[in-house]
């Protein structure tokens, strides 16, 4: 197991707590899918999972050590987080940015130099965005953006990368285009991945497991099968649902469509 979540419970200063009791597991090589209304409290979780913010009980635990005990280091050595990307504005080239992700490999008065810039552009050639090297990325569009991120955090060498929302604002081919490739982290180079989604149909084709968090304060947490049904969304989303299944070239594909609010929502 290479993440686990023990009695999570948070709340922002002076508010009333939006995370009670979180409990949750993330084995080695698997993609597991954060889902729940918006406002629920999603980038709260992925933040306080990773001590970006601290729980107020409860505790992380990486490779079964309580993540409040690791030195920044050992931490960010280990894990990488993609940030949602829609409104960032940076002024570095794609080349760069890429290259900003070995940080936390240097001392800290060490500069990036040539193996660091060997590196990134091994790492953009790796995930196809070589063209993307010298690009501002102030104008990249926001699939481009997205991948240069992800190849960020890649040439880190996590064991485990936490992404926020990586496909919200992306046209079709580059939805596939960034699922697939966090699908192949995972399940070929055994990456762990946790990713917050809003759409139901991208985590039943990726995601091994799910969380899917409500507004009573419950959670329906398990496999990705299990937890995505008619039902559960219903709960959660008070959105009625219908989930169709088909085949498209030998693989099994689960659509989930909105179709109506329910009674309660109206
Ligand atoms: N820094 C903060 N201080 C106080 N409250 C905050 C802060 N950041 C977020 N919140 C509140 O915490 C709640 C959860 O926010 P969060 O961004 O985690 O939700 P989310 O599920 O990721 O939302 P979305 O799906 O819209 O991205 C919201 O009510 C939000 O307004």
């Amino acid at each position: 197991m290479i993440l686990e979540i023990k009695n999570g419970c948070f709340g922002y200063p002076k508010q009333d707590i939006i995370l009670p009791d979180i409990n949750l597991s993330l084995e080695e090589g698997h993609i597991l899918a954060i889902l729940g209304p918006n406002g629920i409290g999603k980038t709260t979780l992925l933040k306080c999972m990773i001590g970006l913010l601290p729980w107020r009980e409860g505790a992380t635990f990486l490779y079964g050590q309580d993540i409040k005990t690791l030195k920044p280091k050992e931490l960010w050595s280990n894990v990488s987080y993609i940030p949602q990307s829609h409104g960032f504005a940076f002024s570095y080239t794609g080349l760069e940015m890429v290259m900003l992700g070995r940080c936390s490999h240097l001392g800290v008065f060490e500069q990036p130099g040539r193996r660091e810039i060997e590196m990134a552009e091994a790492m953009m050639e790796k995930t196809g965005i070589t063209h993307l090297a010298k690009k501002d990325c102030n104008r990249m569009s926001g699939g481009e953006l997205q991948m240069v991120l992800i190849a960020r955090a890649l040439i880190n060498e996590p064991k485990l990368i936490i992404l926020d929302e990586p496909e919200t604002g992306l046209d079709f081919h580059n939805q596939i285009l960034v699922l697939n490739m966090i699908d192949r982290l995972s399940h070929e180079d055994g990456i762990s991945a946790i990713m917050n989604t809003h759409y139901p149909t991208n985590a039943m084709s990726v995601a091994d497991e799910a969380f899917m968090m409500n507004h009573k304060g419950t959670f329906f947490y398990g496999s990705t099968e299990k937890v995505l049904t008619e039902k559960n969304i219903s709960v959660s989303f008070d959105v009625n649902v219908v989930v169709n299944e088909f085949s498209h070239h030998q693989k099994k594909i689960k659509s989930i469509v909105p179709v109506s609010l329910t009674d309660k929502a109206m």
